[in-house]
């Protein structure tokens, strides 16, 4: 990288985390995600993913390591700027819609941040735009349908305009429909986008980049139709395809 090119979305380097148990999730994590890619995050349960996740917004700190969001340190002195920078939507949408209406929960960050009148109103527009919303703006959000609601939520950290969006198994509980129409907002937002999943035709779909984390390690980062046809990289990190699913065959197709 030249002196002149912008740093990295997200750069975690040797970061490596005990929990007050004693528990070590993570162990010398080091993962670079360029501005403008969108990467998946897979591995088994208990791999350490939420582990890292919780690091990126420094809700988790204190272990050894760095984390920069876009060249700034998650440290205690800048948080405020790094939820800003840092929106993750966690996946349940209903641990992030509390107000009476969709259009208060989408402007509570930015007002949060100071901002008012029509810049606001503006911010919070274009936010539901992107995600399809635009219309529900005046709906109590428990009115709204789990898909809908998720993609509320996803406009609430959008309306914040993050450097790197973090999404939390997006296509959980989602119908095919509207597994698809999430994908296809997703894959429309120009922004860096992180997505902890399970769902690896989901990955496959969205991400041209997958890591996997397992043991509190990376164990793999690569394309991620190579990492998905690698029979024996998968059964060892206990990842499983869909029954016929062939990453190649789909990766081809896309
Ligand atoms: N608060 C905690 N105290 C002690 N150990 C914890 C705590 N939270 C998580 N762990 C342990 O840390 C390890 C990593 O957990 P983590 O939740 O990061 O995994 P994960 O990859 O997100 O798993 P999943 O796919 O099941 O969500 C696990 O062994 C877990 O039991």
């Amino acid at each position: 990288m030249t002196s002149s090119a912008a740093p990295a979305s997200l750069e975690v380097s040797g970061l490596a985390f005990a929990y007050p148990d004693g528990h070590q999730a993570l162990f010398g994590v080091d993962l670079t995600v360029g501005r403008g890619e969108r990467v998946a995050l897979l591995g088994p349960n208990g791999a350490g993913k939420t582990t890292l996740v919780l690091h990126l917004n420094g809700i988790l700190t204190g272990g050894a390591g760095s984390v920069k969001v876009a060249g700034l340190p998650v440290e205690k002195r800048n948080l405020a700027e790094i939820r800003r920078r840092v929106g993750i939507v966690f996946q349940d949408p209903d641990d992030q819609l509390f107000m009476p209406t969709v259009r208060e929960d989408v402007a509570f960050g930015p007002a949060a941040s100071g901002m008012r009148g029509a810049e606001l109103e503006a911010r919070v527009h274009k936010a539901l735009e992107r995600v399809g919303m635009a219309e529900y703006a005046d709906r109590p959000p428990h009115h709204l349908s789990f898909g809908q609601r998720r993609r509320v939520a996803v406009a609430t950290v959008l309306a914040m305009e993050p450097e790197i969006l973090v999404l939390d198994e997006p296509s959980s509980n989602l119908d095919p429909a509207s597994r698809r129409e999430l994908a296809d907002i997703l894959r429309a937002l120009d922004v860096t986008v992180l997505m902890v999943t399970h769902d690896l035709p989901y990955a496959l779909e969205l991400c041209s980049r997958s890591v996997i984390l397992s043991g509190g390690t990376i164990a793999a980062d690569g394309k991620t139709a190579d990492v998905l046809a690698d029979d024996e990289l998968m059964r060892t990190h206990r990842l499983e395809l869909p029954f016929g699913f062939d990453p190649r065959a789909a990766a081809a197709k896309a």
